[in-house]
């Protein structure tokens, strides 16, 4: 594995694969990987000969209020991790070097209705930076596929819509969330909760179980369930910033037609905010 910080170098390693006729895979992270990350990897050398990883904690998509001071860069572990999951090239480039003019003048990448609602209006301009930046390591590594997780639905919704919209030429792989034990999604942001904190967490994705459970058992009453999904999770210790009920693809407020269904949610421990969901699939119809 070889750890390229410019993208000329980047560049030139992928002709080079490229040349040799492999196909290159792509799986963009923000660093301080986990196991749910190292799986992206793994699909992405199923599914590709030359594995290119970028760590990017990218300023476009962090709010004024955020954490992108505090976000944990842990380089010499992530490379140890990648190395040892069969990445070929690890891209860890720096601000300058992926945004050269400043972020104020950067061109942006903006995908309407599925970037709206939910994390999109919690998080105001938050899509647009990850569109951006994505937009960025595509037209960079130019990958013939890229892997992302379903943990951050939105997102990959999001992204899909931009490919799809835009006619970008790399195919996208979403993969199912990996989960600790006790049923909470691994996330980087996991690591700034306390002992206490982290007890409390579980609850967070228990709340989704329950709503999909009462879904699959024939409720649609979406608002009360929502209402009880809120009280849940206020009861287990967290602030709730949304729970909401939505069709799996277009992300639009589900109705009792529909199929397809997420439950996603987004909530803070303290000023931990933690994002989850879970699919529900109406059988039988
Ligand atoms: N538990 C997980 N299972 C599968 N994929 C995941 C998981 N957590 C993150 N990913 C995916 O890894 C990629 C990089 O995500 P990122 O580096 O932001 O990690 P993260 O753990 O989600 O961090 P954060 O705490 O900032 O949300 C994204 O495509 C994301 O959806
Ligand atoms: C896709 C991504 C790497 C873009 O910065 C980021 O949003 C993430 O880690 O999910
Ligand atoms: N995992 C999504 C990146 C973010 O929260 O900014």
């Amino acid at each position: 594995m070889i750890t390229v910080k410019t993208i000329r170098e980047l560049r030139a390693a992928v002709a080079r694969a490229r040349g040799e006729g492999k196909r290159i895979a792509l799986v963009p992270t923000m660093g301080n990987l986990h196991a749910g990350h190292i799986a992206l990897v793994e699909k992405a050398r199923q599914r590709a000969d030359f594995v290119v990883v970028s760590i990017f904690v990218n300023p476009l998509q962090f709010g004024p209020n955020e954490d992108l001071d505090n976000y944990p860069r842990t380089l010499a572990a992530d490379q140890e991790k990648l190395f040892g999951a069969g990445c070929n090239l690890l891209f860890v480039p720096g601000v300058e070097e992926m945004y050269p003019g400043g972020l104020q003048s950067q061109t942006q990448v903006s995908v309407t209705g599925v970037s709206e609602g939910l994390c999109g209006d919690r998080r105001p301009g938050h899509f647009d930076g990850v569109a951006t930046v994505v937009t960025k390591l595509f037209n960079i590594a130019q990958p013939d596929i890229a892997i992302f997780g379903e943990k951050d639905y939105q997102q990959l919704a999001v992204i899909r819509t931009m490919v799809r919209d835009l006619n970008m030429p790399v195919q996208i792989f979403g993969e199912p969330t990996v989960r600790a034990g006790d049923g909470l999604a691994l996330s980087s942001r996991n690591g700034y909760l306390s002992e206490e904190q982290r007890a409390i967490a579980p609850a967070l994705y228990r709340t989704l179980c329950d709503a999909a459970a009462a879904i699959q058992a024939g409720e649609r009453d979406f608002d009360r369930l929502i209402r009880d999904g809120l009280a849940a999770l206020e009861r287990a210790g967290f602030r709730p910033d949304y729970l909401e009920i939505r069709e799996a693809n277009s992300l639009r407020p589900a109705t009792a037609a529909d199929h397809q269904l997420v439950v996603l949610a987004a909530a803070f421990i303290g000023n931990t905010r933690l994002i989850d969901n879970l699919s529900v699939e109406i059988a039988g119809q």
